[in-house]
């Protein structure tokens, strides 16, 4: 196809993210928006406002998601010969989904792309910021053509990288204890009821954590699954979580732990709070030395991955 069948207007790229507040003034209204209407007692506010005064007082996942979007845009004009324009969209805080997509039908797109940073797909997730792409165009009576990335939980460059961060991970013991390291994978929890809804989200995950461990030549008994970061709400979440799964390790005497999120591409508070505050304060309790190796974040295999995925979903435009 030559250029002349195209538009004028750059082919959108609309990268999507979670949100995370900018200052601690901003907790009140991004656990608003998290919680969806739902009241947030004073107690559930100062509780998670100290854990991000801990990690430094403001989320990071702003600063990694730029930094992923500008490397994975440079390789992906790289490969693709129609003029590309990136836009970034929280679905939690600025910049809102919705606004990103207005800036796009400002700037005549008619044909985008899309992808959620976050590689397991769930109707709980990326099911809700693909469906506020469709508010913001509604809202603004508008349309753009979109391809969307579902999920890439099996990419070749992603459980590559995560492979290399477990082997790190294993590597910071010395050579005479890595034998007896025993590695967790987790990811963010999702209420029980999912199961019954038929998500995907529990299956691909289990999925990335055996492609995971086998390219890191893990033996059986030398990873185990576990969930993390269950939200605040009275209904049952899937577990094990961390907490109780180290407690249930250190019960079988292993004292070695390396914890390798699978679900989280950032550091952020889930990851800064939840593993390097939380659990290793559980860690220290049972006698047990934790590493947790960076998470992804700029990591060429990973940003590889990003393009990859998206330079197929361009193809599809095309
Ligand atoms: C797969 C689902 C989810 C991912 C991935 C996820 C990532 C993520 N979450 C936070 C911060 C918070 N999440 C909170 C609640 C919450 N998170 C999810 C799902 C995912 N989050 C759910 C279903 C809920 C419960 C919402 C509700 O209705 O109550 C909260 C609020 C406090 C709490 O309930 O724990 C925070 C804060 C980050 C930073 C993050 C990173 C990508
Ligand atoms: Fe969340
Ligand atoms: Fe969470």
């Amino acid at each position: 196809m030559t250029d002349s069948t195209h538009t004028e207007a750059p082919l959108g790229v609309l990268f999507m993210a979670y949100g995370g507040p900018e200052s601690l003034e901003d907790m009140p209204g991004y656990l608003a928006d998290i919680r969806a209407g739902r009241v947030t007692t004073q107690a559930v506010l100062d509780e998670i406002t100290n854990n991000y005064r801990q990690i430094g007082g403001k989320s990071p996942l702003p600063e990694f998601t730029r930094a992923q979007v500008e490397a994975t845009m440079q390789e992906l004009q790289a490969r693709v010969q129609r003029p590309l324009k990136a836009y970034i969209g929280m679905r939690h805080w600025n910049p809102w989904i919705e606004d990103a997509v207005r800036e796009m039908l400002d700037d005549g797109i008619t044909q985008a792309v899309a992808i959620v940073l976050a590689p397991h797909y769930s109707s709980m997730s990326v099911a809700k910021y693909q469906k506020k792409i469709k508010a913001g165009l509604s809202m603004n009576h508008g349309h753009i053509d979109f391809e969307f990335v579902n999920e890439y939980h099996t990419e070749s460059g992603y459980v590559t990288a995560l492979a290399n961060r477990v082997r790190e991970g294993i590597e910071a013991f010395p050579e005479g204890e890595r034998d007896d390291v025993h590695v967790i994978l987790s990811a963010h929890s999702l209420p029980v009821r999912i199961l019954r809804e038929g998500d995907p989200y529990a299956d691909q995950l289990h999925e990335s954590a055996r492609l995971i461990a086998a390219a890191a030549g893990l033996r059986d008994d030398q990873w185990s699954w576990s969930y993390q970061s269950a939200g605040r709400s009275p209904e049952p979440w899937l577990g094990p979580q961390l907490d109780e799964h180290m407690h249930d390790l250190s019960g079988k005497g292993i004292k070695k732990v390396v914890s390798v999120p699978v679900g989280f591409v950032s550091d952020h508070v889930e990851i800064l709070f939840d593993i390097d505050i939380a659990a290793q304060e559980t860690a220290a309790e049972l006698g047990m030395t934790l590493v947790r190796p960076p998470a992804l974040n700029t990591d060429p295999l990973f940003i590889g991955t990003l393009a990859s995925v998206l330079e197929r979903k361009v193809a599809a435009l095309s």
